[in-house]
C-alpha cells in the first residue's frame, strides 16, 4: 500500500506544497492522539471564551488551533493562516508560497459525545514582497490547489486532491502513517439519501420547504422514490459519507439570524468541501452559485451549502 508521501510524489506535487501538506497532515495526527486520550487528558469541555464569530470555543477548538497554527508559522513554505478559531489572519513568512485557512475541529458540538469530528484545510498559491494581509486570502475557491480534511472516526481518514482527483488514506496506527486506501473516488449523480437539520424547516425559505417536503413524501409524492435522512451534525462525517455512499448534504439559508445567509464558512468549510466534492464529479453550489466562483468578502463570511450528487444538486436549486 502506498503512502501519502508517494502519492504525492507520484502525482509532480511540488515540494514545497508537499512540506505544507506533511506538517498539517502530521499535525492532525497529533490531533488524532490527543482526541483518543478525550477526559483522560481532560481536553473535553468548553474552554470558556468565545471565538470572534461569537461561539462558544470547546478546550479542543483551541487546543487543535493551537496545535496547527504553531506547526504551520514554523513551515518555512507558509506565507499565512487563516483558521476559524482566530480573529485575524496570522502572516508567517513573507517568502512563504502558500496561504492555509483550516477549521481546526469541525463538529466541535459531537467531542463530549464521542462522535465523530475532523479538521479541515484549503491551500492556496500565492507570492508577495510584502507580509500578508487579509486582503490576500479574499481568493476565489477555484483557486485553491488542495483541500482535505482529516476525520477523526472510528479510524482517522484523510481525504485529499490536489486539483487530480480524491484519494482517501487511512491512519495505520502502529506506524503513525497514512496509507493509500481508496483512489480517485466517485459521487454517484443521483442519490436517495439527504441530509440537512431539519429542525430549522421552518426558518428556510418556501422554495427549500418544498424541495424537502418532497423528499419526505417519498414514493407519495412527486419525485416517485424513498429518501433516507442521516445528520452527522459535523459537515465533515456528511461529506465523508457522501464520498463514500453519495447523497446531498444542505446547510441553507435561513431566516433564524438574518445577519448570517447560512451557518457554515466558506473560507474554512464550504471551499474545501467543495473542491473535493467537483473533483469527485459531484457539484457545490449556495442557492445562487457555485461555491468555487464565489469572490470572497471576508475571511470568517458564511455561506448556504448545497452539495453531493450532481443531479440531485440541480433539482434542490430548480426550485
Ligand atoms: O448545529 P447543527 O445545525 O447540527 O450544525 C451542524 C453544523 O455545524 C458545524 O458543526 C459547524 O462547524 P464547527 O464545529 O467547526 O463550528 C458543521 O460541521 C455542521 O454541519
Ligand atoms: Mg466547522
Ligand atoms: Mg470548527
Amino acid at each position: 500500500m502506498q503512502n501519502l508521501s508517494q502519492v504525492l510524489a507520484a502525482s509532480a506535487t511540488p515540494e514545497s506544497l508537499q512540506s505544507v501538506l506533511n506538517i498539517t497532515i502530521s499535525t492532525c495526527v497529533d490531533i488524532s492522539n490527543a482526541l483518543k486520550k478525550g477526559s483522560l487528558a481532560g481536553i473535553l469541555g468548553m474552554a470558556g471564551n468565545e471565538n470572534v464569530q461569537g461561539e462558544e470555543q470547546k478546550k479542543l477548538d483551541v487546543i487543535s488551533n493551537d496545535m496547527l497554527k504553531d506547526a504551520l508559522l514554523a513551515c518555512p513554505a507558509v506565507r499565512a493562516i487563516a483558521s476559524e478559531e482566530e480573529d485575524d489572519i496570522v502572516p508567517a513568512h513573507t517568502d512563504g508560497e502558500y496561504l492555509i485557512a483550516f477549521d481546526p475541529l469541525d463538529g466541535s458540538s459531537n467531542i463530549d459525545i464521542n462522535a465523530m469530528v475532523g479538521t479541515i484545510f484549503s491551500l492556496y498559491r500565492q507570492t508577495g514582497d510584502n507580509p500578508a494581509t487579509e486582503q490576500d486570502f479574499l481568493i476565489q475557491g477555484k483557486e485553491q490547489v488542495a483541500a482535505g480534511y482529516v476525520l477523526y472516526g472510528p479510524s482517522s481518514m484523510l481525504v485529499l486532491t490536489t486539483g487530480k482527483g480524491v484519494n482517501m488514506f487511512t491512519l495505520d496506527p502502529d506506524t503513525h502513517t497514512f496509507l493509500l486506501t481508496r483512489e480517485n473516488v466517485q459521487v454517484a449523480q443521483d442519490t436517495q439519501e439527504f441530509a440537512i437539520n431539519m429542525s430549522n424547516q421552518r426558518f428556510w425559505a418556501d422554495s427549500m420547504q418544498n424541495y424537502v417536503n418532497n423528499l419526505v413524501a417519498g414514493k407519495n409524492g412527486s419525485r416517485n422514490k424513498d429518501f433516507n435522512m442521516r445528520w452527522v451534525a459535523a459537515m465533515v462525517g456528511d461529506v465523508h459519507r457522501i464520498l463514500c455512499r453519495g447523497g446531498i448534504f444542505i446547510y441553507p439559508w435561513d431566516n433564524k439570524d438574518p445577519s448570517k445567509p447560512g451557518k457554515l464558512r466558506l473560507m474554512y468549510e464550504a471551499n474545501p468541501m467543495a473542491m473535493l466534492l467537483e473533483q469527485a464529479g459531484g457539484k457545490a453550489h449556495t442557492h445562487t452559485q457555485r461555491i468555487l466562483d464565489i469572490q470572497p468578502e471576508a475571511i470568517h463570511q458564511r455561506v448556504a451549502v448545497i452539495l453531493g450528487a450532481a443531479n440531485e444538486v440541480d433539482k434542490c436549486l430548480s426550485y
